[in-house]
């Protein structure tokens, strides 16, 4: 059952130039999107910088308005500030930046840090904080002697698992959590998303995952919605999408996967040469006149690609997919 569902969703920011800084044109940075999302499950938003990504993670934590299209938490509408206030909105779902510290004060300790939604939320007294902030340390592997101590004390890492405790403190249903780890190096990645994953099973929590890259996000994800020009062209299953890509932009973002075994390497170069050749070959079958992204068409149970129509579905599957 979803609990957060969003329906067609717009956010266009107004483009202002001119003598008298009118409004000229606007980007459309999210352009008519839908996405459901349930309980303990993992999804993940990918797409090439600028795509619209983070907009859409900010819409759904209310850090920026719709432009049109709804966000109904349990069914009920959370577009507007009241009504996010009114439904404990704000504390079912949180957000988790690449690097949490560069937007915080340098000069608060850990456990201001982390004890600061609790302050807003609920009505601890000091010792109980204290308690509550060391089971959350706890719990992103963190010791004790952290809570007095300040965010330019710990790695890159450590600072991300402090976010998290900070993130997971009011017991959250949903983190999005845009590019959570391409700030870290590859092994510090794959402990920060072991962390994520021994939490969301303790706390049937659900993820968004932004990622720019396919490949970070590939063991975490039971759904995926890959997204260009502020539009899905393509969304499914882990599998739909890594086994049976249809769209030209997936197949791009697939191939672009680093590869790191050496003896792979030609082999690779050539299928990223193929996949150039049907973005060239192909792209009508994908984009309007404009280069707008068609609509999604359901083509299983669980994958929808973004195809002109059914017969260009059928061309594509007999001579790319
Ligand atoms: N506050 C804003 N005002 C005006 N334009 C904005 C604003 N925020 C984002 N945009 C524009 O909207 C588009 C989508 O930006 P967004 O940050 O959502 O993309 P993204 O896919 O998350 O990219 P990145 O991975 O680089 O963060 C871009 O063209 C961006 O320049």
């Amino acid at each position: 059952m979803s609990f957060l569902e969003i329906k067609d969703l717009k956010v266009h920011y107004p483009i202002r130039g001119g003598f008298f800084h009118t409004i000229q044109d606007y980007t459309y940075a999210v352009d008519g999107v839908d996405l459901s999302i349930d309980e303990g499950k993992t999804y993940g938003l990918i797409g090439e910088s600028g795509s619209g990504k983070t907009t859409i993670g900010k819409t759904i934590v209310g850090l920026e308005k719709p432009t049109s299209g709804k966000i109904l938490y349990n069914g009920q509408t959370v577009n507007s500030k009241r009504a996010r206030k009114k439904l404990g909105y704000n504390k079912e779902v949180q957000m988790i930046f690449q690097d949490v510290f560069s937007s915080l004060d340098p000069r608060k300790k850990v456990i201001d840090i982390i004890a600061e939604p609790l302050r807003n939320y609920e009505n601890l007294t000091k010792e109980e904080e204290r308690k509550k902030v060391l089971e959350l340390l706890n719990i992103v592997g963190m010791p004790g002697d952290s809570l007095y101590k300040y965010p330019h004390e710990f790695s890159g890492g450590q600072r991300q698992r402090i976010g998290i405790a900070r993130a997971i403190a009011l017991n959250p249903k949903l983190i999005v959590a845009d590019e959570p780890v391409s700030a870290l190096d590859l092994s510090v990645q794959a402990q920060v998303l072991n962390y994520l994953k021994k939490i969301q099973k303790e706390f049937n929590l659900s993820y968004l995952f932004i990622s720019h890259d396919l490949g970070v996000v590939k063991h975490m994800c039971d759904y995926i919605y890959i997204m260009h020009r502020g539009r899905f062209v393509e969304a499914g299953t882990r599998e739909d999408i890594y086994n049976n890509p249809i769209h030209i932009y997936t197949r791009r973002l697939i191939a672009a996967i680093p590869e790191i075994d050496v003896k792979n390497k030609e082999k690779y170069y050539m299928i990223r040469k193929k996949v150039e050749e049907e973005y060239n070959n192909y792209s009508s079958l994908f984009y309007d006149e404009d280069g707008k992204v068609f609509d999604l068409i359901q083509i299983s149970d669980t994958h929808y690609v973004a195809i002109k129509d059914k017969e260009a579905l059928k061309n594509v599957e007999n001579n790319i997919a």
